[in-house]
């Protein structure tokens, strides 16, 4: 079998899909995308297809090492996007030929079912209790939600007040029949972790996302040291060589690759397995499409120490298109008690409705997160 053709579709709300074709009929999808940088991603999987076409796409290594290698510059977001919806594709491939889930090809199911929590809040995270009263009738008892607004790299009591009442009053509402993570979203600055943290300890969030942008990782343990609340971070790294020092250096607790950010699953099953080795829970992130959540869970069903799936149904960046439009099987992705099942068709297991992905791609927006500023006129991290 050989690869003969990739197609690129910017659908919205602000995915991408990737379609590559065999000479024997066989079709996988991968879902290559950045979030607001789209174009940028689909120019690299077009880079990318010089070590492809002609290739036999059942060498999964083979062609996850050429991409990774080959051209001498190597990892990022882009160019590890870029691999990791090709990759995602090529189990694809590789699971239809065989007749398989991929969770099959990867050993075989490790759990009976997946559990999900589903995003409230909003950028602003505001009416909250509203929002997880109606979610919990849907079956979610797990919620997240960004702890703040704009914070300056110092700022003032008030602000630290006013992201802890948004908690207090959570806990108020729904004491432990719920749990909920917070995401700091990268917005807060080390100056400030430490202060908020201590605040927010009381109301024991599930987990604290992002305490510091990816790129001050070295905080990690300090922090950890100062808090009982689990740290997670993860959706802004992009392989096992990332990783690894994060790993090394502690303080994390749950580590949350994106699987269409961090190689796909050749790459993030290598990650899942790095973490168990240190005690580190996995919780992929997944604020994207069917193909990236179907990669996820392959991966949380192989892997021990899977212990939350992020899904985008309802999330508020799902602006002109929500998580199942593309999908012809949507009952397989069914959320039943906060739970999800295998997926067990072969291949990923996401039927997608290549008409209306066509159709959708006629006029794909741009997507680009919003430009916050703070009080001073300074940019602010969204
Ligand atoms: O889902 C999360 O945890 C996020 O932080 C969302 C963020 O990754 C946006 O998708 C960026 O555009
Ligand atoms: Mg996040």
């Amino acid at each position: 079998m050989k690869i003969t053709k990739l197609t690129t579709y910017r659908v919205p709300p602000r995915w991408m899909l990737l379609k590559i074709e065999t000479d024997e009929g066989v079709v996988g999808w991968g879902e290559p995308v950045i979030e607001g940088r789209a174009r940028t991603v689909e120019t690299a999987v077009q880079e990318l297809e010089g070590y492809l076409i002609g290739q036999d796409p059942a060498r999964i290594n083979d062609l996850w090492q050429t991409m990774y290698r080959a051209g001498f510059y190597r990892g990022g977001a882009i160019l590890m996007s870029a691999i990791a919806g090709i990759d995602q594709a090529l189990w694809d491939i590789k699971g239809k030929v065989l007749g398989k889930p991929v969770y099959e090809l990867l050993g075989g199911l490790v759990r009976d079912r997946m559990k999900m929590y589903s995003w409230v809040g909003g950028d602003r995270p505001a009416d909250i209790i509203a929002q997880i009263e109606t979610l919990r009738k849907g079956g979610f008892n797990c919620f997240k939600m960004n702890a703040t607004e704009e914070l300056g790299m110092l700022d003032t009591s008030a602000k630290v007040d006013e992201a802890v009442q948004r908690v207090a009053e959570i806990r108020e509402a729904f004491g432990t029949s719920i749990e909920f993570g917070l995401d700091f979203h990268g917005r807060v600055a080390a100056p400030m972790a430490k202060s908020l943290l201590r605040e927010l300890e009381p109301f024991r969030p599930l987990f604290v996302e992002e305490p510091v942008l990816a790129e001050q990782a070295e905080y990690y343990p300090r922090l950890a040291e100062t808090t009982s609340i689990p740290l997670a971070a993860g959706e802004r790294m992009y392989s096992r060589f990332e990783f690894k020092n994060v790993f090394a250096a502690g303080g994390l607790s749950i580590v949350q690759p994106d699987l269409s950010h961090a190689g796909g699953i050749t790459e993030c099953v290598k990650i899942a397995s790095m973490a168990e080795a240190y005690d580190i829970t996995l919780a992929p992130h997944c604020p994207l499409g069917p193909v990236a959540l179907a990669s996820c869970l392959h991966v949380d069903f192989v892997s021990y120490n899977a212990v939350l799936q992020e899904q985008s149904m309802g999330i508020h960046y799902n602006k002109g298109g929500e998580l199942l439009d593309y999908v012809v099987n949507k009952e397989d992705f069914k959320i039943v008690d906060g739970y999800c099942n295998p997926l067990t068709k072969p291949g990923l297991g996401v039927i997608v409705d290549e008409e209306r992905v066509i159709a959708a791609s006629k006029n794909a927006p741009d997507w680009r997160n919003p430009v916050w500023r703070h009080e001073d006129g300074s940019v602010a991290e969204w």
